[in-house]
């Protein structure tokens, strides 16, 4: 028998919503931040984005059976509630963390080439080593470079990795990335992990970088330490109060983004298929077809690289942070309120941006070929 098809009510920012579920449901959007329990009333999924706080006010008594979101956060979801209720839940673990991984690399090459600097002198720091902190970890030892790793919660259930203590790490490392999810609770909560007595930890001249939550560094401790030495260079993609970006804050960091590490088209289009393949397994549908079918094809698929070229050439091309840093900087000077609307319009109206694995780069050496693979890029030795 053909399940009968579903009512879904879906935030309008879910990119290949109509390719991946107009087969089993009516699909009704609505912007993420406004979704209400009076749009709920008759939906039997619920399908969102970091920016829909998913509360047991929200999905009670309404015929909700399942709620899935297209990320990889999971701290906008009272998860406990949903259990309470009866409604099946999905987020979309690991769907963008390498857009997150080429965003941080990116940013990273991009300021060696500024301050004149090679990531071999360099101690990286990874704090949060799952999807992103994992994926990094594993490119930045592709390239040659032993990243120290903090993670309490893996260093207690595994043997195998080694870590170290957020002390060791912050005092150690010239390059800081926090990739931690946001938690309030448990045992290894990360809300202001990063506050006025663990900032100090951080050697002066090291780059502090911070691609997981906004919350995770408490910005006002952060602005301190800044408006006292101005002695880091910061790298934020994610703000304590977004869509508010603290402009007295932003004034200090180097590259200054909207929350957007995760924004490649490959890696939001996963999430949406994540979605439609555990909303299958939950509700008995059948499930999509490969990940591939709803990928558009690259605009730029191939290019020959010299053999001196620099290697900030095919990262730019496929990303470049200060074209995001320039669009977040225009809208600092608005009133918050008119601030907070420009930062989602920058997310909604975001560019399309591709993963280097879209891109297959046709060299001739074969050192460059391995430095570039170890990227993330597709090689072609010629
Ligand atoms: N900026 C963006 O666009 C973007 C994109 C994707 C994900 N994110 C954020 O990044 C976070 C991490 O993503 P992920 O896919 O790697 O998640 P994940 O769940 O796979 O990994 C998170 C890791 O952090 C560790 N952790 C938890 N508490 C910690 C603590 N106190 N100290 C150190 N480590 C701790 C966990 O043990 C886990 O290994 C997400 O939760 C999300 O909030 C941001
Ligand atoms: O958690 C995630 O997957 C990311 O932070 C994601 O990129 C957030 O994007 P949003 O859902 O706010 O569009």
């Amino acid at each position: 028998m053909t399940p009968r098809k579903l009512r879904i009510v879906a935030d309008e920012n879910i990119p290949a919503l109509e390719a991946l579920f107009a087969d089993i449901g009516e699909i009704k959007t609505y912007p993420g931040r406004h979704i209400t329990h009076s749009d709920l009333v008759k939906a039997d999924v619920l399908l969102v984005r970091s920016i829909t706080q998913v509360t047991a006010e929200l999905v009670a008594n309404t015929p909700m059976q399942f709620v899935g979101t297209a990320t990889i956060g999971t701290d906008h979801i009272d998860e406990a509630a949903l259990k309470a209720l009866g409604i099946g839940f999905s987020s979309a673990p690991g769907c963008n963390a390498d857009a997150v991984v080429e965003y941080v690399l990116s940013c990273l090459l991009h300021l060696a080439a500024e301050q004149s600097f090679s990531l071999h002198e360099k101690t990286i720091g990874i704090i949060g080593v799952g999807q992103v902190g994992g994926r990094l970890a594993s490119r930045l030892r592709a390239l040659g470079l032993s990243p120290l790793l903090s993670d309490p919660p893996r260093q207690k259930r595994e043997e195998g990795e080694t870590f170290v203590s957020l002390d060791e790490l912050l005092a150690s490392s010239d390059i800081i990335c926090c990739h931690t999810p946001l938690t309030q609770t448990g045992d290894d909560p990360t809300w202001h992990l990063l506050n006025e007595q663990t900032l100090q930890r951080i050697r002066a001249g090291s780059i502090l970088l911070n691609a997981g939550r906004g919350p995770v560094i408490d910005q006002q401790a952060l602005l301190a330490r800044m408006k006292g030495a101005n002695d880091l260079t910061l790298v934020l993609d994610v703000w304590e109060h977004e869509p508010v970006v603290l402009a007295d804050l932003a004034a200090y960091v180097r590259i200054a983004t909207p929350h957007i590490a995760g924004y490649s088209l490959d890696g939001k289009i996963r999430g949406t298929w994540m979605l439609r393949n555990a909303l299958a397994n939950a509700l008995g549908f059948s499930p999509p077809l490969p990940l591939e079918h709803y990928l558009p094809v690259a605009d730029a698929r191939e290019l020959k690289l010299e053999a001196q070229a620099d290697v900030l050439l095919p990262v730019r091309l496929l990303y470049d942070p200060y074209r995001d840093d320039r669009a977040l900087r225009q809208t600092l000077l608005l009133e918050t309120a008119e601030q907070a609307i420009a930062f989602d319009q920058l997310r909604k109206l975001y560019p399309v941006r591709r993963e280097f694995s879209t891109l297959t780069l046709v060299v001739s050496s074969p050192v460059q070929a391995t430095y570039l693979e170890s990227l993330g890029f597709r090689v072609a030795l010629e």
